[in-house]
């Protein structure tokens, strides 16, 4: 994977009236990857995403795309360049396979509309007309006249938003295979999981800017991890201790002690479970239950959704 940017946003807004919902985004999607775009409802990412795909002029800032303005030049980029909306508009009158073949028609270079419809396990309802589809076929459907015209980038907004599980991951498997062939993929969504299957890297908005970016676990790198123990004494009996009985622990951030259990975050796993297994073999104790893990990127979202002062965060 090279490094050059396939989409580029320097300094984005974009305003609807007085309100402003994208306010200066700088953004890298680069060539080969798969960037998650996430945020809490009406962060912004859509507003963005917009923006990119050209369908709306920015009101401030530079966005290029496949070497391209994408608003001014839209032309230059609609071959290079498959859309997911969240609401696709096809008449419901028309069948799963006219919808493709007429979507087809207009592409330079499409796919076969058997394959694709294979890929998207559509070919059952090839015949049926769009308005009886399930909302989950219909998702795939719209994913297929996504990637029908072999785009460069990809942009996926919510792709599997009402999909049953089983088609969530047969989507990924697609998405994945993509990847593979070499496509670049901007993709929105809801589901953290999502990201963590899929994303070379997250961007995590709010309000209408970027608070954090990288890959998930550089995302999560500043989220205290967590340690849980129930202290036995040597003879195997509970102990209730109390967050004063523990030994200093250099990367602390928070400690409580609920029905016996010790719970505890910091921001240095590592040397603060050196010090606690010490402690407690200095001290005969066993700590029963251990867990220590690293911070989930849901925690680190919530986390950053949360926080008050996140305004005033640097982007990375
Ligand atoms: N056409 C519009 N006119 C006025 N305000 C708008 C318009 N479109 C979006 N907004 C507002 O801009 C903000 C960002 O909306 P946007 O849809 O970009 O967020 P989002 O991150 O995609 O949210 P969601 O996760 O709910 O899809 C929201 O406060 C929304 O109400």
């Amino acid at each position: 994977m090279t490094y050059e940017p396939i989409v580029s946003v320097r300094g984005a807004r974009r305003r609807y009236g007085l309100f402003e919902a994208v306010r200066g985004v700088d953004l890298d999607v680069r060539r080969g990857e798969l960037l998650a775009l996430l945020g809490t409802n009406g962060a912004g990412k859509t507003s963005l995403v917009e923006l990119v795909e050209g369908l709306a002029p920015a009101d401030a800032g530079e966005i290029r795309v496949l070497g391209h303005d994408p608003y001014r030049e839209r032309a230059r980029i609609v071959g290079g360049l498959g859309v997911m909306l969240q609401e696709a508009g096809f008449s419901s009158d028309l069948t799963t396979v006219e919808t493709m073949r007429l979507w087809a028609g207009t592409l330079a270079r499409p796919r076969p509309v058997e394959e694709v419809l294979d890929d998207l396990a559509l070919t059952s309802r090839a015949d049926v007309r769009v308005g009886s589809l399930s909302g989950g076929e219909r998702r795939r459907l719209d994913l297929a006249l996504a990637i029908l015209g072999r785009p460069e980038l990809l942009v996926l907004d919510e792709p599997t938003t009402g999909l049953d599980p089983e088609s969530r991951r047969a989507v990924w498997r697609l998405v994945r295979g993509l990847l593979e062939d070499g496509v670049t993929v901007l993709l929105t969504t809801h589901y953290l999981e999502e990201a963590e299957e899929l994303a070379d890297r997250v961007a995590i908005m709010r309000a209408g800017r970027v608070v954090r970016e990288g890959t998930v676990a550089e995302a999560v790198s500043a989220e205290p991890a967590r340690i849980e123990f129930l202290p036995h004494d040597g003879p195997g009996a509970a102990l209730t201790l109390a967050t004063t009985d523990l030994p200093v622990l250099p990367g602390l951030v928070a400690a409580d002690v609920e029905r016996g259990r010790v719970r505890l975050r910091t921001t240095s796993l590592q040397e603060d479970l050196e010090v606690l297994l010490a402690w407690a073999r200095e001290r005969g104790l066993r700590l029963e239950e251990l867990e220590a893990r690293s911070a989930s990127l849901e925690q680190a979202f919530l986390s950053l959704a949360q926080s008050a002062d996140v305004d005033e965060e640097v982007a990375a």
